[in-house]
């Protein structure tokens, strides 16, 4: 397994101004780093900057201070098409719903075939059409599912889409937005399955938001534990997850949910209780 870097975040911070007096430090001096062909897990309860610092990394979202280092390259928020291009070239997200990047009227082949004019300006029209099936295949769909409208398929299936979209970009790293949240507990095990084989194949990196602490154990190599836009604890998933440290990452995972789980208390209430 490779050390080197190929995310370095360094001392980020993004205050978003509500309100005449009101603000919110999403992310608070946050440093992190993705180490080259692993998978990074960002957990932490709604509202701790977990998406904040994923926009920031890809440059959806700007930051008040600190760096971003991609494969050793500063990288800034841009509007510039040539800067963008390379950015995405580099690093692709996947967002907790797919829907965002499909156009209901069109078949869902055509996201991918939009990818592959951006990236691909070797491949003619035939090309693309080849490369497209091969991605469908990659992600285990079929020509049938290509040619469907998006209606026409599952939350599985589109989330599928959504990853072969990513691959047409031919990116070193993909970021997962709660990716797998939305789907069923079967759908979700199978689309982790994907994501694990083409990350072996491809030799992408992981950074992947998500609340679930079982999906944590099961993909990533490596956690960082947010709260209220700061990184409170970190280390191995099995360090962290198996001997948390802090009494907030403790309460986290005591409150996820497993098999005879039964709710009894609240997070945000044991939190305000002064237990965290
Ligand atoms: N565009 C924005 N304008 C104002 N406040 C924002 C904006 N984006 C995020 N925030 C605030 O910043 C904080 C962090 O939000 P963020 O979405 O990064 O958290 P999160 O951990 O990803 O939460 P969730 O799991 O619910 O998506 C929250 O208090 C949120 O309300």
């Amino acid at each position: 397994m490779s050390e080197q870097p190929i995310i370095e975040v360094e001392h980020l911070k993004r205050t978003f101004h509500l309100g005449r007096r009101a603000s919110v430090a999403a992310l608070d001096d946050v440093s992190c780093e993705l180490r080259a062909g692993t998978c990074l897990a960002v957990v932490g309860e709604s509202g701790s900057g977990k998406s904040t610092l994923a926009r920031v990394i890809v440059g959806l979202e700007s930051a008040d201070s600190g760096t971003v280092r991609i494969a050793g390259t500063d990288v800034k928020p841009t509007t510039a098409r040539r800067a963008l291009r390379e950015r995405a070239k580099l690093v692709q997200m996947v967002f907790q719903d797919p829907q965002g990047s499909l156009n209901r009227s069109l078949p869902v082949s055509a996201t991918i075939d939009e990818m592959l004019r951006a990236h691909r300006p070797d491949l003619d029209k035939a090309g693309r059409r080849a490369r497209v099936l091969e991605l469908f295949t990659e992600v285990g769909l079929t020509e049938r599912h290509a040619d469907a409208k998006p209606a026409a398929l599952s939350g599985g299936q589109k989330q599928r889409v959504a990853i072969a979209r990513a691959l047409a970009a031919e990116p070193q790293i993909i970021v997962l937005d709660e990716a797998v949240s939305a789907l069923d507990v079967s759908v979700q095990a199978q689309v982790l399955d994907l994501l694990k084989r083409l990350r072996a194949e491809h030799g992408l990196s992981y950074l992947f938001i998500t609340h679930d602490l079982s999906v944590v154990r099961d993909i990533a190599d490596d956690v960082v534990v947010m709260r209220k836009g700061r990184i409170i604890e970190r280390g191995t998933v099995s360090a962290v997850l198996d001997a948390p440290e802090q009494p907030y990452t403790r309460l986290l995972i005591a409150s996820a949910p497993r098999p005879g789980w039964r709710p009894r208390r609240g997070l945000r209430e044991a939190l305000l209780a002064g237990e965290g």
